[in-house]
């Protein structure tokens, strides 16, 4: 082989080895980056852990802390100087931990480890507050009802007749307001009266104006258990109610993700309860009211078929809440007096599509109306009635004259709301001996159920009834949700049945919701719904009534600390109408300046035209001054008219006079500035040394601005001395916005922040989308 050739070998043999080395050490820095990378990534997700645990460690030890120490809730320590709250909190504590134990012993195996977990925990805010209110002032009623069997005008319902006092006195009671975390009728009911009457010094119940809710379920019927539908409703402590949705057997993913809410109510009933007990915990309470002359509302809320009518009307063999309410009500009157001294009347109507039908003397629809008593339906018949016999057997008559339809979801629906009335009417005799008629008046109101249209008949009839039933339940609805979030307006008049219930839900009235519920799963959705709005329901508070009839209302504050309060309110009351009259007159002063400056044009020659013999539109400012103050003044003489133009035009001189000495005083600042300012440039120019041209320029400068006028000129506003300088075209509006310091978007050059008007004499580099058409006009002159 000749040399070259093997040269030639060698040399490339090496250049092999020395690429095969490159390949070799750039493999392993890509190896290298490529651990280097792995490693930041653990580096960096395990940092990402520490912090998560350190995260979750301090939280464990501050919830260790709190269980340690717990702080007290802010009503606790608003009410925690009072011996009589420190007992009522020891009794919260102990009644909280006894039901923490027995719901632990109560709960099934399934819901303790299933749903238990998943189940969302109810936050404190959650839990039912019942607010005992300081006795509330007795009323003055004054309403003649038709005695005997004859047609009276009128569904009536009765006004407290001072409304201011009743303000005054609600306001002091809202104040005194003691929250109370266990409801009524529940478990611990006795043991909450009893502080109730600590707390208030009171013995008198149902003083309290929030809506009570209570819960019935009632048990599985044939057809759900025929078609194989699980419970998913569990109470607990006759109280807590438990709802859980169980997942279809065909939805893989969600089969073991079973989800649950928890509610709590005044009390809750399970399948179990009797007819008796719901009444006696419901609405006994509300009769005995009634019979000392207040207002009482029940009414029953829930899906089709969850057992509202069940529960109002009952059976033969098992009378509902209406039949247990009339018997307990002439027992009592019995009881009470053997001279027949009470009245009861008696009415009965429907709300079916939106009509009001009597149900005890059928008829022409009839109109609802309101008037000085409120909501009435003009026509209803109103029955006294002597006896229960007699009375059951007006109910049996109406019960008849009520629609009722078979739908799917049951076989006797309700289409219609039913609302029994029954007026109590007595006389008593106040400490000075005088005769005062009382009236207590008892609405008893089995709402039509909420439905889906696919649960119900899709006949064209069976579904107009449907959708007329949900929109006066969601008309309710809407009213639940206005009275709850406290708002000015209550849609009432959205449906008949809200108009009706207009007493029941934000008038004078002790109100009680039953909300149906049934058990089965296949009910989920609706039995969310009553769940939901039942809840809402708990934070509507009604107006007070007195409790006792011989009461007086409370036109004064009984306590210091009631004054107090009171004087705060009135306090802010008052400050916020100065604010509102401060406010009023600027926009008069505003209107008054503009006019002026509409009428003498704020130039020098005219305002010195207004100090020689006034102009013609002076003349005319001054004549219609004139006939303001003639017209305020009722001056009709020719004497009077004289001396009211005298003022007027004195007034209008002197007025014109300030203004006067108010743009000379803004000239001479202005000269003041402008000689500051040249001043300035001068002494700039000095310590700068300037060379002959630029000195030559500044002398130019400082001359310019020596002659300049006083007056300044809008066009040849280019040295940069014009910045200080408020144009007169300018000067009036900024005068404006002085005068609206309060509403001025551009009075907020506070914090050296840009405002409006500075936007707008910079020249924009862009046009800015918040500019309008209006303020593009009046884009200034770029500076040089
Ligand atoms: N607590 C209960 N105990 C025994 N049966 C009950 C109970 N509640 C309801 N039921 C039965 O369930 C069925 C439906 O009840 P109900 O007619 O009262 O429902 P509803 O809510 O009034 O329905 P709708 O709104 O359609 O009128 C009835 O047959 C009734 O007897």
């Amino acid at each position: 082989m000749p040399v070259s050739t093997r040269s030639k070998i060698n040399t490339q043999t090496q250049d092999e080895a020395n690429q095969e080395e490159q390949r070799t050490r750039l493999g392993s820095d890509q190896e290298e980056t490529h651990t280097n990378a792995q490693m930041r990534n653990l580096h960096h997700g395990l940092k990402e852990k520490m912090k998560a645990l350190t995260l979750l460690y301090e939280q464990q030890k501050k919830a260790a802390a709190t269980r340690r120490n717990p702080s007290p809730k802010p009503e606790e320590k608003r009410f925690s100087s009072h011996p009589s709250v420190e007992l009522l909190n020891s009794c919260r504590r102990e009644d909280k931990k006894e039901e923490k134990e027995q719901k632990d012993s109560n709960l099934p195996n399934v819901m303790r480890e299933n749903t238990m977990p998943s189940m969302p925990v109810m936050p404190n805010s959650t839990v039912t507050r019942t607010f005992v209110l300081p006795q509330p002032p007795a009323e003055d009623v004054k309403e003649n009802l038709v005695i005997g069997p004859e047609r009276i005008l009128g569904f009536s319902s009765r006004k407290v007749a001072a409304t201011t006092r009743t303000t005054v006195a609600r306001k002091l009671s809202m104040g005194n307001a003691v929250p109370q975390t266990e409801p009524r009728g529940a478990n611990g009911a006795k043991n909450v009266q009893e502080l109730e009457k600590v707390e208030n010094g009171s013995e008198k119940p149902g003083c309290s104006s929030r809506i009570l809710v209570f819960v019935r379920l009632r048990p599985m019927a044939k057809k759900e258990k025929e078609a194989g539908s699980r419970c998913c409703v569990k109470i607990v402590n006759r109280r807590d109610v438990y709802l859980t949705e169980f997942a279809s057997e065909n939805d893989y993913l969600r089969l073991k993700r079973l989800r649950g809410r928890h509610f709590t109510f005044d009390a809750s009933f399970p399948d179990s309860t009797t007819q008796q007990e719901v009444y006696t915990t419901t609405t006994a309470e509300l009769v005995e009211a009634v019979l000392q002359g207040r207002n009482g509302s029940v009414f029953c809320y829930g899906a089709t078929g969850a057992g509202k009518t069940y529960t109002m009307l009952g059976t033969m063999e098992n009378p509902g809440v209406m039949v247990l309410a009339i018997k307990d009500l002439f027992t009592k009157i019995r009881q009470r007096s053997c001279d027949g001294s009470h009245v009861v009347h008696l009415s009965y109507l429907e709300v079916y599509n939106e009509t009001v039908r009597d149900l005890l003397s059928p008829g022409r629809p009839l109109v609802l109306r309101e008037d000085k008593q409120g909501i009435v339906a003009a026509g209803l018949t109103q029955y006294r009635a002597y006896s229960t016999d007699e009375v059951m057997a007006l109910l049996q008559r109406g019960n008849q004259n009520r629609t009722t339809e078979p739908t799917r979801a049951n076989e006797t629906s309700s289409r219609s709301h039913a609302i029994l009335q029954v007026v109590v009417e007595y006389k008593v005799k106040n400490a000075s001996l005088d005769v005062i008629n009382k009236v207590g008046k008892l609405s008893l109101i089995d709402l039509a159920g909420s439905e889906r249209a696919l649960a119900t008949d899709q006949r064209t009839l069976r579904s107009l009834e449907g959708a007329n039933i949900n929109r006066s339940l969601l008309a309710l609805s809407s009213c639940i949700n206005a009275l709850v979030e406290g708002k000015k307006h209550i849609p009432y008049r959205n449906s008949k049945l809200t108009q009706l219930l207009k007493d029941s839900l934000g008038g004078v009235c002790n109100t009680v919701m039953i909300a149906n519920i049934s058990p089965s799963n296949l009910s989920f959705g609706e039995t969310q719904n009553t769940l939901h709005w039942a809840d809402r329901a708990k934070e509507i508070r009604t107006k007070f009534q007195a409790c006792e009839a011989n009461d007086e209302l409370l036109e004064v504050p009984e306590s210091g600390t009631d004054q107090a309060k009171l004087l705060l309110e009135l306090q802010k009351e008052n400050r916020e109408l100065r604010v509102q009259l401060a406010r009023q007159q600027q926009k008069l002063l505003i209107l008054q300046a503009q006019t002026l400056a509409a009428n003498a044009s704020p130039t020098p020659s005219s305002v010195t035209s207004l100090m020689t013999p006034p102009s013609a539109a002076t003349q005319q400012n001054e004549k219609r001054k004139l006939q303001t103050t003639f017209l305020a003044g009722n001056c009709f003489t020719p004497e009077s008219k004289r001396r009211g133009a005298d003022e007027a035009n004195k007034e209008l001189r002197l007025t014109v006079k300030a203004l006067e000495a108010h743009i000379e005083r803004m000239k001479k600042d202005h000269a003041l500035q402008l000689r500051q300012k040249d001043d300035l440039i001068r002494e700039l120019s000095k310590s700068e040394k300037p060379s002959e041209v630029r000195g030559e320029g500044v002398k130019r400068i400082v001359k310019r601005a020596s002659l300049r006028p006083k007056e300044p000129n809008i066009g040849e506003l280019k040295s940069p001395s014009h910045r200080f300088r408020s144009p007169v075209p300018t000067a009036k509006k900024r005068s404006f916005w002085d005068i609206t310091t309060a509403n001025s978007p551009s009075i907020s050059t506070l914090n050296g922040r840009k405002t409006r008007s500075h936007v707008i004499t910079e020249p924009a580099a862009a046009p800015s989308m918040l500019l309008q058409p209006g303020f593009a006009r009046q884009k200034p002159v770029p500076m040089k």
